[in-house]
């Protein structure tokens, strides 16, 4: 009898074969044959623009989902954060792993703080989610573009085009480079994107086999947390290029608290939209259900007149 060998498709950038190769370990300890296939994405290729200007995060997934439509590839592992709302007909996430420290977090040469930078500092990131809520906190901040993969932007740092940068801590722990961290935003302070920090495990729908192995690899309250926020980015319409925040965690209680900012994607510096809900949640369509109010008390605020050019 042959053992089936699985393949897991992953770009190539550090941080995704981290991601790639802690799901193949959590894999392998439960006696599967897996192997990697790197690939580049048109999301890695496009450095000159801006993600909502080439066609979003979608860019990250879709050469990884071709594999696995292919027969090259049986699983996809993505940052949840850069995984649309709606998969393409055929796959599904599968499991959704443990949530690491989904905070954002400043890194500079110089400076130990936001608060610290001086007036008109230079500030690198090209997430609109940071940008406005960077904006609403120090509209003097100058705000310049950062694409690459983390060795590349930490690089642009080092080499002094910016004064400090804005990052997801959880792929600077991955990485072992948190020790560059100079501050550790709360998350109300700076409210992370949907997903950031978790992973997500894409598979076939079909893919029968593999089931019961991600079902035990799923973390049930980051699925709902991710869930909650996720169906607040759905309700408003989907678009990885609104700057929109959403973000759920549990309390002492079990309830979960979803907070949401939502900024103006052509004109920074309009106040954010917030909105802050709480439920008991025990299920997905509980949590979907918490998101999609948090949407309705934005849109209330004026969102659909923010995301009408986006
Ligand atoms: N958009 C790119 C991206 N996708 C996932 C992470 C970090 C890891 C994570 O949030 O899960 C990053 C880098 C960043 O935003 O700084």
């Amino acid at each position: 009898m042959t053992t089936q060998e699985f393949v897991i498709a992953t770009r190539e950038s550090r941080l995704a074969l981290w991601q790639a190769e802690h799901v193949q370990a959590l894999l392998r300890a439960r006696g599967l044959a897996v192997r990697l296939l790197g690939m580049t994405t048109r999301g890695d290729q496009i450095l000159d623009k801006t993600l909502s200007k080439v066609g979003g995060k979608g860019l990250f997934v879709k050469e990884l989902e071709t594999a696995i439509e292919d027969g090259r590839a049986q699983l996809a592992v993505h940052s949840l954060k850069d995984v649309p709302m709606e998969l393409p007909e055929g796959f599904v996430l599968a499991a959704v792993l443990e949530r690491e420290d989904p905070r954002d977090a400043l890194v500079s040469t110089r400076f130990d703080s936001l608060d610290a930078l001086p007036r008109g500092a230079r500030v690198g990131t090209s997430s609109l989610r940071r940008v406005t809520q960077l904006k609403s906190r120090r509209p003097d901040l100058v705000i310049e573009p950062l694409r690459g993969n983390l060795d590349t932007r930490l690089r642009k740092l080092d080499e002094g085009q910016h004064d400090a940068i804005v990052l997801a801590a959880a792929g600077l722990k991955r990485l072992g480079l948190d020790g560059r961290i100079r501050q550790y935003f709360g998350v109300d302070e700076m409210i992370p994107c949907a997903g950031q920090g978790a992973l997500g495990i894409e598979i076939r729908a079909d893919a029968a086999m593999l089931r019961p192995h991600l079902d035990a690899l799923a973390h049930r309250p980051t699925w709902l947390a991710t869930a909650a926020e996720r169906a607040v980015s759905r309700a408003l319409g989907g678009s990885c290029s609104m700057p929109l925040a959403a973000h759920a965690r549990w309390g002492a209680d079990g309830e979960l608290t979803l907070s949401t900012a939502l900024g103006h994607p052509i004109h920074p510096e309009r106040a954010l939209l917030t909105a802050s809900e709480r439920a008991a949640v025990a299920d997905t369509a509980a949590a979907e259900a918490l998101g999609r109010r948090a949407a309705a008390v934005l849109s209330a605020q004026g969102a659909d007149e923010y995301l009408k050019d986006v």
